[in-house]
């Protein structure tokens, strides 16, 4: 039976909600995109710090007055983690229990969350702690949920690509989306689960198939590839990290990752052979950490950092913020491919938009770069798609 453990302290609460000055929605300034399009002021975050963000895209969005109710937002929405007691489930938990937005977190694995849970529910933040156990859980995990996120899946080893570990993620992705469908057709759903050019498009044909697809709510968390982007820039040209915004379009694997360095905010210059270094680092730094961790898995710790920031985004966008913008794997008309990483705008229904500006105007590197994407992304995109309708074929012949 899923278990509550609650942590009710308003004082608890006082200390992690920030109180914006200058605008309505409470937040944890470190892990806010830095490409809104306004200046922010965020009050204390949970370290502590206050945070300004400067403008990163060109249409600049006035945030209308706000509400009371608006101004002092409750912590208020329900989130989901499955495969929560995994490398990234784990620390992944931890920062959305420091999130000042969230009331419920529930932890969803087929072993080893009850542990997790009892762990987490001792922070002192505003949010109560659920865990669920196995398929027979995985309803109750769901209902009522605003967010559902997904890293359940087997991680690379050294030597394997993000492909190499379909066989066995596209049917936990499919299971997991299917329980999804039944219960919480209206969440917003994030898969980080690799491949994710494929995971995704086998989540987008599991919803047709239950009749609840709605695009607008389907994301691939591509956050890491713009994380890294920003973090590798920033070293490299020695400007302030937190005002550095690169976007990574394309997808998530290898050359499908496709930073576009030459939209750098703030306007950033670099030689050739710095934008092909900084470029095969961003691609490869996934495998980067593949092989310093030698067997022990993939990349959990930035990447529960990376989803977070996701989660995070999405939970002010559902709170109201007008100006939510993040990188993202979702369908997508930007290209002649049907599902495609770029920055696009999330408001409360989802996707508000997808920012084509990113495309327009792109070097003669970054051009070659995305036409040789192309083909590799679109086989992925084929593959997740073929994998849907074989299982729905199978099961209609049972
Ligand atoms: N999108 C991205 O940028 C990134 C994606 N990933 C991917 O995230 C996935 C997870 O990585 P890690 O957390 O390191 O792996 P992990 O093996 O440490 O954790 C995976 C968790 O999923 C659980 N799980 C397996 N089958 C499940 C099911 N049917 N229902 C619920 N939970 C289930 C396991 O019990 C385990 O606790 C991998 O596929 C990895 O490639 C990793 C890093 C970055
Ligand atoms: O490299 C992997 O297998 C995990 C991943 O997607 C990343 O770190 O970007």
């Amino acid at each position: 039976m899923p278990s509550a453990v609650t942590m009710t302290s308003v004082s608890a609460q006082a200390a992690l909600v920030s109180r914006p000055r200058s605008h309505g929605i409470t937040s944890y300034g470190v892990l806010k995109a830095s490409s809104s399009s306004v200046n922010f002021e965020l009050g204390s975050s949970f370290l502590g710090k206050t945070t300004s963000l400067r403008a990163s895209v060109t249409t600049r969005v006035v945030p209308k007055a706000k509400s009371a109710a608006q101004i002092l937002p409750e912590a208020s929405y329900k989130v989901a983690v499955l495969g929560a007691a995994g490398g990234i489930g784990q620390p992944l938990g931890l920062l959305i229990k420091m999130s000042p937005l969230v009331s419920e977190l529930r932890l969803y694995d087929i072993a080893n969350v009850k542990g997790v849970a009892a762990d987490l529910s001792h922070c002192n933040t505003p949010s109560q702690v659920m865990d669920f156990t196995g398929p027979a859980e995985l309803a109750n995990c769901l209902k009522g949920v605003d967010v559902v996120v997904i890293p359940a899946g087997v991680p690379r080893k050294p030597g394997m690509t993000r492909d190499d570990l379909f066989n066995i993620n596209a049917g936990i992705v499919k299971s997991l989306i299917e329980a999804v469908a039944d219960n919480c057709p209206e969440a917003f759903i994030h898969i980080i689960s690799n491949p994710v050019n494929s995971t995704v498009p086998i989540a987008a044909e599991i919803l047709k198939q239950k009749g609840v697809y709605n695009p607008k709510k389907l994301f691939g968390v591509s956050t890491l590839d713009v994380v890294r982007a920003n973090t590798f820039v920033a070293q490299k040209k020695d400007l302030k990290l937190i005002d550095v915004d690169v976007p990574v379009v394309g997808g998530h694997a290898g050359i499908t990752i496709l930073p576009l360095l030459s939209k750098t905010r703030p306007s950033v210059t670099f030689t050739d052979e710095e934008t092909e270094e900084l470029t095969k680092r961003i691609q490869n730094a996934g495998t980067e950490v593949v092989e310093a961790k030698a067997g022990a898995g993939s990349a959990t710790l930035s990447m529960a950092y990376a989803a977070a920031r996701f989660v995070e985004s999405s939970l002010r966008a559902l709170a109201g913020d007008p100006d939510v913008y993040e990188c993202t794997y979702v369908q997508s008309e930007l290209t002649e491919l049907p599902f495609f990483a770029s920055r696009v705008k999330i408001g409360k229904n989802g996707v508000e938009s997808i920012i084509s500006s990113d495309l327009e105007g792109v070097t003669d590197y970054e051009a070659k770069a995305l036409e040789a994407l192309k083909p590799e992304l679109k086989a992925s995109i084929e593959k997740g798609i073929e994998f849907a309708h074989k299982q729905q074929g199978a099961a209609a012949s049972v």
